[in-house]
């Protein structure tokens, strides 16, 4: 399901004097079985163009394609249920919004809500709860009792139990250790690999939306700034320093080394393997030399 974004303004509390745009001429594609990365500094309106994915939030003029549904400023879908079940958002700390007294109550919430039996939304949470990379005795826990990264698990979880194309990430790593934080950006790469999710990253993290991005979008000051592959958009180190962000370490590294080299390694980011390979052609070169 592709999403596509023509000319979106959103202009918050429009018709009151406090009102703020926030989007304005926002032209962006989003395809499917993608995982685009959206950064920008604060209040670049990454955050609004996410709630405007599913149909949270409408746009001012403009239209946003979302599958079979245009949603303009006069017309909403008239079941916005569908759609929320298609595009998931996994918000900012998404634990804080775990209520049941188990963690299979949670899970199940969702497909119980959309009219799945229970016994399959049973079947489904038992499924889940180890794609998450947690245990099933887990399940007749109280998510209260689990850690923070256990519970945030847990949510994602209850996202995904409802099956959806798309899955929307607001700062998912948030409030997290070095180690947490990678297990879980990996969880959402295989997710993404494996079950052929188009996935949305909004992050400050540039080292991620390199890692693990298809397509980056930068968003400044309420539009896109650029769009394009990792490669593309950290081209210009200089370009992305005026408007406040930085090329990650990893790539920098890598631009270096090709430089050195002259030759192109195949990925924006350096991995620990690729690395070490990269500086051994290095060495070779260099003794080579003397
Ligand atoms: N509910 C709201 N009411 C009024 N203005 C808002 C509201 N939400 C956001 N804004 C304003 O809209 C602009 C874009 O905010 P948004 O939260 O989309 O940015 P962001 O890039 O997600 O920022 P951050 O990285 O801090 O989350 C900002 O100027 C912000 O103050």
């Amino acid at each position: 399901m592709d999403i596509v974004f023509e000319k979106v303004e959103h202009v918050y509390n429009a018709r009151s004097p406090l009102a703020r745009r926030a989007l304005y001429d926002v032209n962006v594609a989003i395809r499917s079985g993608a995982y685009v990365a959206i950064v920008g500094h604060t209040g670049s309106g990454k955050s609004t163009l996410l709630q405007h994915l599913n149909g949270l939030l409408q746009p001012t003029s403009g239209a946003v394609k979302i599958g079979q549904e245009t949603i303009t400023s006069n017309k909403r879908p008239k079941q916005l249920k569908p759609l929320r079940k298609k595009v998931g958002i996994v918000f900012q700390f998404p634990e804080h919004q775990l209520f049941e007294e188990t963690v299979e109550k949670d899970i199940c919430f969702g497909p119980l809500n959309f009219g799945v039996p229970e016994e399959e939304a049973k079947r489904k949470a038992r499924e889940l709860i180890q794609l998450v990379g947690l245990s099933e005795d887990v399940l007749t826990k109280s998510p209260f009792d689990l850690s923070g990264g256990q519970m945030r698990r847990v949510a994602i979880a209850g996202v995904l139990a409802l099956e959806p194309e798309v899955l929307v990430l607001d700062e998912p790593t948030a409030g997290l250790d070095p180690r947490g934080r990678k297990e879980m950006m990996e969880m959402f790469y295989r997710l993404h690999r494996e079950k052929q999710l188009t996935t949305v990253l909004v992050t400050h993290s540039m080292e991620d939306a390199a890692r693990y991005a298809d397509e980056i979008i930068v968003m400044h000051e309420g539009t896109v700034w650029g769009h394009g592959t990792p490669e593309e958009m950290f081209r210009d180190a200089d370009k992305l320093a005026a408007i406040g962000l930085s090329v990650p370490e990893t790539v920098k590294l890598k631009q270096q080394l090709e430089k050195r080299l002259g030759v192109v390694i195949p990925s924006p980011c350096l991995t620990l393997e690729q690395t070490v390979e990269a500086i051994q052609q290095l060495f070779a070169k260099v003794s080579a030399h003397e």
